[in-house]
């Protein structure tokens, strides 16, 4: 998973410290390379759903991918901690470390970890569109609330997903998610902007390495 020369930091491999009482958002992602549209989200998910934590978990491989070219585990996370600068953000790849695959397992295993902790799934609103091909999609709402930041081209998804559509009755406004982390799931918000159009595809495109092409 690693280029020669390349380790995943041990701390990278372990599950954050978390205290009972917090409130924590879980960020998964490819993030290869990681953005500043990352940054956006991680930020204004800390500050809307006031968290205590969010964490931003590099996947060892999106199961729904072709991961042929992924960077390097270690790479992703290197990229990730030099976006990531605000320190309640907390860059792990745990994943690996416990060879989860699937999101449903990440949020077993955290929650069964962690009691007396309130987790959020946080993503962007294209990862809406396609979370009823996410394995066992439907036990994910059910264990934790999920917030969606809006992203360009993905807007209608809230209204047209499968997801939004089987758990219609289970969303809140988005001016009520400051409580959406303590709320009993399924419960899921939209997060209308700041949006950005940025993503890892035009900067691979671009042919650009690190983050945002540094
Ligand atoms: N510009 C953005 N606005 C909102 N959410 C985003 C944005 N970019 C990425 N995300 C979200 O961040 C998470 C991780 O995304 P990922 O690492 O796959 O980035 P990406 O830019 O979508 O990559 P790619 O272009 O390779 O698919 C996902 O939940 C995704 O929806
Ligand atoms: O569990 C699944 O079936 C699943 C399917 C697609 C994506 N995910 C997760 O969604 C997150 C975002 O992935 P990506 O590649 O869009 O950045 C990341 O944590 C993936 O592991 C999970």
């Amino acid at each position: 998973m690693t280029r020669q020369g390349e380790e995943v930091p041990a701390r990278c491999l372990r599950m954050p410290h978390v205290e009972r009482g917090m409130a924590v958002g879980l960020f998964g992602g490819s993030f290869n390379p990681p953005h500043a549209g990352h940054v956006l989200v991680a930020e204004t998910a800390l500050r809307r759903l006031r968290l205590h934590q969010l964490w931003w978990i590099v996947t060892p491989g999106n199961p729904l991918k072709d991961n042929s070219g992924l960077a390097p585990l270690a790479t992703r996370i290197a990229w990730s901690e030099a976006c990531a600068a605000d320190p309640r953000i907390k860059v792990t790849a745990f994943e690996a470390a416990h060879r989860l695959r699937y999101t449903a397992d990440t949020i077993g295993l955290v929650c069964r970890r962690n009691p007396g902790v309130d987790f959020v799934w946080v993503m962007g609103a294209d990862s809406l569109r396609d979370f009823h091909r996410w394995e066992r999609w439907r036990d994910i709402a059910r264990k934790v609330p999920i917030a969606v930041f809006d992203r360009p081209g993905a807007t209608l998804s809230f209204l047209s997903s499968v997801m939004a559509k089987t758990f219609d009755d289970a969303r809140i406004d988005e001016s009520d998610a400051p409580r959406l982390a303590r709320l009993r799931p399924p419960a899921w918000t939209f997060i209308h902007g700041p949006r950005s159009s940025l993503s890892s595809t035009a900067l691979r495109e671009a042919g650009v390495g690190g983050p945002d092409g540094r």
